[in-house]
């Protein structure tokens, strides 16, 4: 595909995603019916569509209009393109800009939901505006070294040899930040033999926090994929790690991961008894994760959030019922809104008075990488 060809695809995707279509289904199906997009063609045109959904209200005034054209036509002002080769209404290149389309121009902008703004200055404070604008840029990849198959010298060999660069992180030496050669991660032997896991920093940073003496029995009460759980397999391979979900079916990876990566987590439908250690990595806004997910920014809504707000609640309830005495319990979170995270533990405190905060933190693209919330909790 030509450039200009790839630009009137993303246009045809992001007019999709804004009027509601989750943007990997709209990309799915762009895909799907573009059998001549090569998988070149496919990163091209999902680079584009993320790069204007994280920062959509830049580029639509810098476009002329709040459409994929518009954001289009922005990107392309924003990056130096020559608007008149591109946008030329040849082939399958986009038609010629209007005359409203030329008169782009430039505003200061968060790219935040207005109705957010608020709750997000009163998160972050002084740092509100420069997370924000973090969050308009593309996220960088991280991975996690698992010692269990392999020592960090022959992992970096292996990476190497895969064609990737890394860089390990001062604080966990666990942490490996992707320099080049992102795209060959999963296809490479050392994600293929569980040497590494692609993990962002944060939640690494979170998990590096929780207690795991041997033999602790762990429950992953949220478990999904298995993020949580895999690395505290990776930390001690003597925790005795019970995995539960909600929906049962967003555990389906987790087998063949802890397999890849060696580690013993059995799978549970009902979380019985006491546990040492449980996680709740609860469902959130995931707003310390929107520069992976731009379009949950401009999907998510008050309503939305209140509701989060009462699963989170009720989540947390149940996890602690789970808990040994002297045991703890580790609420996380994606989000950096207080109404998630602080707010949340404040009540759940109150309603749980054999419960004490031992540590709280929230992790930011300025502090560490993904927005990310821990608070460790042990009960009396
Ligand atoms: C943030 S995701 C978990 C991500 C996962 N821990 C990881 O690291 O890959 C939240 C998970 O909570 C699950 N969930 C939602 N409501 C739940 C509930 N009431 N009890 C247990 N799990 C729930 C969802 O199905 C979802 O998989």
């Amino acid at each position: 595909m030509t450039p200009a060809a790839r630009i009137s695809a993303a246009i045809g995707v992001l007019d999709q995603v804004l009027q509601g279509a989750p943007a990997e289904q709209a990309l799915l199906r762009w895909s799907r019916a573009s059998r001549f997009a090569g998988s070149g063609d496919r990163a091209a045109v999902r680079d584009l569509v993320f790069d204007a959904l994280r920062r959509r209200d830049t580029l639509a005034a810098l476009g002329g209009g709040p459409g994929g054209r518009g954001l289009m036509i922005g990107l392309c002002r924003e990056t130096g393109e020559d608007l008149a080769a591109i946008f030329t209404g040849e082939g399958h290149a986009p038609a010629p800009l209007t005359e409203s389309e030329r008169a782009g121009h430039a505003v200061p902008g968060d790219n935040l939901p207005d109705w957010l703004r608020p709750q997000w200055r009163r998160a972050l404070g002084s740092d509100a505006d420069a997370v924000a604008a973090a969050m308009g840029q593309r996220a960088p990849v991280w991975l996690r070294h698992n010692p269990q198959r392999a020592g960090l010298a022959q992992a970096l060999a292996a990476l190497a040899a895969d064609g990737i660069e890394t860089a390990p992180d001062p604080r966990l030496a666990s942490a490996l930040r992707v320099i080049s050669g992102a795209r060959r991660v999963a296809s490479g032997r050392a994600y293929g033999e569980g040497m590494v896991e692609l993990q962002d920093l944060s939640p690494q940073l979170a998990c590096a926090e929780l207690p795991c003496a041997p033999g602790m029995r762990v429950l992953d009460y949220c478990a999904g994929g298995g993020g949580k759980a895999l690395a505290l397999a990776a930390r001690n391979p003597e925790l005795r790690i019970e995995a539960h979900d909600a929906e049962p079916d967003r555990m389906r990876d987790l087998p063949v991961r802890a397999r890849r990566a060696g580690a013993a987590i059995a799978l549970t439908a009902r979380p019985s008894g006491h546990y040492g250690l449980v996680v709740a990595d609860v469902p959130c806004s995931g707003s310390g994760t929107w520069r992976r997910q731009p379009d949950a920014k401009w999907r998510l809504t008050p309503e939305r959030l209140e509701q989060l707000r009462r699963i989170q609640a009720s989540i947390l309830d149940r996890a602690a019922g789970l808990v040994a005495a002297k045991g703890h319990l580790a609420y996380m979170t994606c989000s950096l809104l207080t109404a998630e995270n602080d707010a949340q533990i404040q009540a759940f405190l109150q309603r749980n008075q054999d419960f004490a905060l031992v540590q709280d933190r929230l992790w930011t693209p300025l502090t560490a990488s993904d927005g990310f919330f821990l608070a460790l909790l042990r009960r009396a």
